[in-house]
């Protein structure tokens, strides 16, 4: 069978003045799949997403929505939609009215709109808030009401742009499960900028790791995860250790380090520079004497209550070399 992409990405570029925030890049997003971009700050995930939107003209290149070039169409034409950071609801209309509000400007009647908007707020379990303002609603709840007024346009590809990060911790990960529910039963493609390891991870069937506008891996989650192409996303996807072996650079996984029995079974000699107890398991922070870098180890709960490490602590670690992926 052959993959349909909803989205492409012909050497696409954005220039800011003489600042180059995307970098010739290509990419192809599988229809009706949940794709993260992801990178630090300033990377260029922000202005991706907005040359998809069509919110940023693209300085060169070319963008296929659903097989179109639509490079030169407005934001309304594209058939994506976008979700902003901060919802961007008006603040002086209900909620019923904000989700309403795309089919106000298309010249759909008044008793259709409302209806129609009336179906997107069921959807996100919002029917019984439709006569409140954004201002009378929780961050979470704001958030529902965006997400249905994203939806309303029928979009082919939804765009978020750091959806997550204005809200509380707990309320994160519940919406963050609630995006992936609706992704699944909408059948449509997401396009999620974040800049968070663990949200891309936990969501993401495609993961496009950024770094100084170019994409750095493009994979699967698990494949960018436990086969790192190279030193950035090893260290930027959290949980891997860069270490050089005998003139050669590996990555291994934090949880794959293990205290070794004896000197003679040691690969390195660290120090133990910081200790920290995250319940489930330790981490410990430590410094190879002959490296500028730190490495980290995890230590299951269990394993660290019966042989606790002290920070100070000289420490033999071994892994397997099944565990050492080269990079
Ligand atoms: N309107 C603009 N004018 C000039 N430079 C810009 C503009 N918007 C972004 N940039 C620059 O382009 C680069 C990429 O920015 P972009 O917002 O795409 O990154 P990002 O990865 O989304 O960052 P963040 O996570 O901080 O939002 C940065 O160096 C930024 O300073």
């Amino acid at each position: 069978m052959t993959t349909k992409y909803d989205v492409e990405l012909i050497a696409a570029t954005k220039r800011y003045g003489n600042t180059v925030a995307v970098n010739a890049i290509s990419l192809r997003i599988a229809s009706g799949t949940y794709c993260c971009l992801l990178g630090p700050s300033g990377c260029g995930k922000t202005s991706t997403l907005r040359m998809i939107a069509g919110h940023e003209d693209v300085s060169e290149g070319d963008i296929l929505v659903n097989n179109r070039n639509v490079t030169e169409f407005a934001p309304a034409e594209r058939g994506t939609a976008m979700m902003f950071q901060n919802y961007a609801l008006f603040p002086h209309m209900t909620c019923l009215e904000n989700v309403a509000f795309s089919q106000r400007m298309k010249g759909v009647g008044r008793a259709r709109r409302l209806e129609m908007a009336r179906e997107f707020l069921s959807l996100v379990e919002m029917s019984a808030f439709e006569k409140r303002r954004p201002g009378e609603l929780s961050g979470g709840q704001q958030q529902r009401v965006a997400l249905a007024r994203a939806l309303i346009t029928k979009p082919k590809v939804l765009l978020l742009d750091e959806p997550l990060s204005a809200l509380d911790p707990f309320l994160r990960l519940k919406m963050r499960e609630e995006l992936k529910q609706f992704q699944r039963e909408l059948g449509i493609t997401f396009i999620h900028v974040t800049h968070s390891q663990d949200e891309a991870l936990a969501l993401g069937d495609q993961i496009v790791v950024m770094h100084d506008g170019e994409i750095s891996q493009s994979g699967p989650a698990a494949d960018v995860f436990d086969r790192p192409d190279n030193d950035f996303v090893a260290r930027f996807i959290g949980g891997h250790n860069v270490i050089t072996r005998e003139d050669r650079k590996v990555a291994v996984r934090a949880d794959r380090l293990k205290l070794a029995e004896s000197a003679a079974t040691a690969l390195m000699t660290c120090n133990v520079t910081a200790v920290e107890y995250q319940g489930t398991h330790a981490r410990i922070v430590m410094k190879d004497p002959d490296a500028a870098e730190s490495l980290t180890m995890q230590v299951p709960d269990a394993e660290f209550k019966e042989r606790p490490i002290d920070v100070g602590a000289d420490i033999g670690i071994r892994w397997e070399a099944a565990d050492e992926h080269s990079l």
